[in-house]
């Protein structure tokens, strides 16, 4: 990163660096599929995938070989408002997790092959580092943002901040040759937050895009949802995403957001995991709208706003598991499916290969 630069200039260029996908290479990737040994369209999704993967990394020979999840994770003001199923103490805890390798997403980054980076972006009682665990890079901007019902989440120069340090995080994943980048995220109560991000930026209600979350019902629900529309009336300005990402948070929101910016510009596809990094592609989307061509759906989460943002990002799920976790969990599980997407487009056979002129079928 220019170090000259202030945040809003590292964003500022970052953004009027991003370009649409790769027209081309999408397309000769998918004519080179077309091509497979194959029945026309059979591998499905997959065969969206590569040429995707093609226009994004511009080539037509897209690669997954260097995947790694980026976990930036921060306390909410507003989980002290009674929105969780559980206390902000565990977003610390979680941190501990993450850095000792035994929380969900350590077990499923590893699975897939990919690097784990977890960031911290403000935890209000973050955990002390300890020898021989994994690094928790020190990206704090403030402990916790305020309570969005009485105060903004933060101030402007503190969303530029937490924006900038996500671009850096992904100028440096792309400088170590990292070919994939999937989102997590970790945040008692950020399911209340990125509901009130949802609602303002997309004008829904926001009984249409608030959920358990980790688990709250009826009552609980009810205020939940409450909770979402007063957050919203406060600081629901949804012309100005940076009006947004400072009035309702998160820091971890931000961050993310600049992740998505970083990687778009660098070409690097990002792969998103549930309803909280969704919030944070979405804020993207509107300070960058060519980012969203960098972006792939990694799954389907049942909160309910999930699939509200996905239709508006356009982005078809490569997973539907019923996982309503966060984390990353869900981009790391989508990660062999899109290296198998490319080792396809690689190494299958082709019709020509078997002295088959064409691969059309005859009826
Ligand atoms: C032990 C534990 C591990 C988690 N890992 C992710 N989340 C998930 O739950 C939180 C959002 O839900 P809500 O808005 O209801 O608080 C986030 O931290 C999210 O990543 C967790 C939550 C808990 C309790
Ligand atoms: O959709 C998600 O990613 C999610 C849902 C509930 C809690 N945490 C994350």
């Amino acid at each position: 990163m220019d170090s000259t630069l202030t945040p809003r200039e590292l964003v500022d260029r970052t953004v009027a660096r991003i370009e649409p996908l790769d027209a081309e290479s999408s397309a000769a990737a998918a004519a080179a599929m077309d091509g497979k040994v194959k029945p026309l369209g059979s591998l499905g999704l997959l065969e969206h995938l590569a040429s995707r993967l093609a226009g994004i990394q511009r080539t037509t020979a897209p690669h997954v070989d260097h995947p790694a999840i980026v976990v930036c994770a921060a306390d909410h003001g507003i989980a002290t408002s009674g929105v969780s199923a559980y206390p902000q103490e565990v977003t610390g805890l979680m941190l501990q997790g993450f850095a000792a390798g035994t929380a969900a997403v350590g077990v499923l980054a590893q699975q897939s092959g990919a690097r784990l980076l977890v960031a911290d972006l403000g935890v209000v009682a973050p955990p002390p580092v300890l020898p021989g665990q994994n690094e928790v890079l020190d990206l704090r901007v403030r402990a916790g943002t305020g309570n969005t019902l009485e105060e903004d989440a933060m101030t402007r120069a503190q969303a530029e901040q937490a924006v900038a340090h996500g671009i850096g995080l992904a100028q440096r994943l792309a400088d170590e040759g990292t070919d994939l980048v999937g989102l997590g995220e970790m945040g008692i109560g950020n399911t209340t937050t990125a509901s009130a991000i949802t609602a303002a930026l997309l004008g829904r209600d926001p009984a249409r895009v608030t959920g358990p979350g980790t688990g709250v019902s009826g009552e609980a629900l009810a205020a939940k949802v409450r909770t979402v529309d007063a957050v919203l009336r406060r600081h629901g300005d949804a012309d100005d995403p940076w009006e947004v990402l400072a009035g309702i948070g998160g820091l971890e929101v931000a961050a993310l957001t600049g992740v998505v910016l970083g990687c778009a510009a660098r070409r690097v596809p990002v792969l998103l995991d549930g309803f909280i990094t969704t919030a944070a592609a979405l804020v993207a989307s509107r300070l960058a709208p060519a980012s969203v061509d960098a972006m792939v759906a990694g799954h389907l989460s049942p909160e309910p706003g999930h699939a509200v943002q996905l239709e508006e990002l356009g982005l078809e799920p490569v997973l539907r598991l019923g996982m309503r976790l966060g984390e990353g969990s869900g981009a790391a599980l989508a990660v062999p499916v899109l290296r198998s997407a490319v080792a396809l487009l690689a190494q299958m056979g082709s019709f020509a290969d078997l002295g088959l002129a064409d691969s059309t079928p005859t009826a």
